[in-house]
């Protein structure tokens, strides 16, 4: 049934304006002042925001990592995303050496097919390059539609992969139109460091951000750009978490490399102090890269108000404080990395960003979701709100003010990182192509709905001034 949306604001990345929503067949077909709205379902937006449906470009779901599975799936995951006004994600195909690169994306099928509710790519993981790699890339390109690819320069002996196979990655992806995404840490000088801080009796959580210091992740981040800039491709740093990385970015754009920075709400809000938390509990603030000392908060926020830093990622991997983050009690390296985050990305980003005058409501737009569809080649279909796109569309009161926690959460969690933080700024109805998956703050959604996005090349859905500029 034909819907229109009434007395809202839209908000896109540029515009912010009064006007009513049609939506027919899942897609915005008209917006423009009283529409009519015969043989329409009325939805009215007295006094909320209407914005496009988060994009988060970086999630976990349901992934293998430290000896155990991350929690959330494609079901639970994208239930909370949806909670929490995100519509599209896309989650991480991790692939293992020696096996066909179809193999691991078939995996991911299985996992998401019939359980997301929401709209859903991949990335994919590169952890060697050689011959059989580069010529299934094409195939992954076209007909699955992944257009990047995921290079760890960390979790050595695990996913990490070597320098050789991140240029090679980097000079593939300029040929076939991929943006090569980057975990940005050193992850030799971090094996070195932990294994020291195990030898000299060192376990606590704590040690996790202290065998894992900012300037590799400095060095790993400049390192990769300068692969970049020789290659003559494209780069996307995930998750930078402190100010040495967000730097190296600067200046490599500085430099007119093609360079973009992803940091997480994290990294903005939470700091290492949290990693000295008693009774273990600092095992619940182990992500990597670690939460940072406070100072390096400002210099993220600054970054994302100029620009130097361009999109915001949940990181979503998220694991039960007992059962699993407790692996690693008597040895913080075996303290499963990651934590629970895609249902709070974009109301902290609201909240902290909008509210308190450190973004504009049109930056935190591109923030959470324009952006990233820019780059990860869904745009205009997601991302914004126009004639012709995908209706996937948040309606959100901005004044609402509420406390985060466990017992309010959807994610399949038994801790929230944000405990008790205060809020202002709620998701009140979210739809996915037309369809509401939140109604009035309550889940409506049907597991399944979610469809499978294929994704077009760097670069070919925006375009580009400068190398700088969208
Ligand atoms: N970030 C994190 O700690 N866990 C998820 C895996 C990754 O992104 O490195
Ligand atoms: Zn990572
Ligand atoms: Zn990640």
């Amino acid at each position: 049934m034909k819907k229109v949306i009434k007395n809202g604001m839209i908000v896109t990345a540029t515009d912010t304006y009064e006007a009513d929503v049609c939506i027919e067949n899942g897609v915005i077909s008209l917006i423009g002042e009283n529409l009519s709205t015969q043989d329409a379902e009325v939805i009215d937006a007295s006094g909320c925001y209407v914005f496009p449906g988060g994009v988060d470009p970086h999630t976990h779901l349901e992934m293998p990592f430290g000896g155990t599975v991350s929690k959330d799936d494609f079901e639970t995951g994208t239930i909370a995303a949806a909670y929490g006004g995100t519509t599209s994600i896309i989650d991480f195909c991790i692939t293992k050496k020696g096996e066909p690169l179809q193999n691991s994306i078939d995996v991911w099928h299985a996992k998401s097919k019939d359980k997301a509710v929401i709209d859903y790519g991949f990335h994919l993981m590169i952890g060697e390059m050689n011959d059989r790699v580069l010529n299934e890339l094409p195939s992954v390109i076209e007909e699955e539609g992944i257009t990047s690819f995921k290079v760890f320069m960390a979790y050595k002996n695990v996913l990490q992969a070597d320098d050789e196979t991140l240029f090679e990655t980097l000079i593939a992806a300029k040929e076939l139109g991929a943006l090569v995404m980057v975990h940005a840490e050193n992850g030799d000088v971090i094996d070195y460091l932990v294994k020291k801080a195990l030898a000299d009796g060192n376990t606590d959580p704590i040690y996790h951000a202290l065998t894992r210091p900012q300037e590799i992740e400095g060095e790993a981040t400049g390192r990769a750009a300068t692969f970049t800039g020789l290659a003559d491709s494209q780069l996307y740093v995930v998750h930078v978490s402190c100010a040495d990385a967000a730097k190296q970015i600067a200046d490599a754009r500085d430099k007119g490399i093609d360079v973009w920075g992803e940091t997480c709400p994290q990294y903005l809000v939470l700091d290492q102090s949290y990693l000295e938390r008693p009774n273990f509990e600092g095992a619940k603030y182990v992500w990597s890269p670690p939460l940072r000392e406070k100072w390096n908060q400002d210099f993220l926020w600054n970054a994302l108000r100029t620009g130097q830093l361009q999109t915001i990622g949940s990181d979503q991997c998220s694991f039960d404080f007992k059962g699993q983050k407790d692996l690693g009690k008597g040895d913080f390296s075996k303290i499963p990395n990651g934590g629970p985050m895609i249902e709070d990305r974009f109301s902290i980003l609201f909240s902290e960003g909008v509210k308190k005058g450190r973004i504009t409501l049109n930056q935190f737009v591109d923030i959470i979701s324009t952006r990233a569809a820019k780059l990860f080649g869904l745009y205009p279909k997601k991302g914004t709100i126009a004639a012709g796109v995908d209706a996937d569309i948040v309606i959100f009161d901005p004044t609402v003010e509420r406390t985060i926690s466990k017992e309010a959460h959807h994610m399949a969690v038994d801790y929230n990182a944000f405990e008790g933080m205060k809020v202002t700024g709620e998701p009140v109805s979210v739809l996915s192509r037309g369809e509401f998956v939140i109604r009035d703050k309550q889940f409506v959604g049907k597991v399944g709905s979610g469809e499978y996005l294929k994704r077009a090349k760097y670069g070919s859905t925006f375009k580009r001034e400068s190398p700088l500029t969208t």
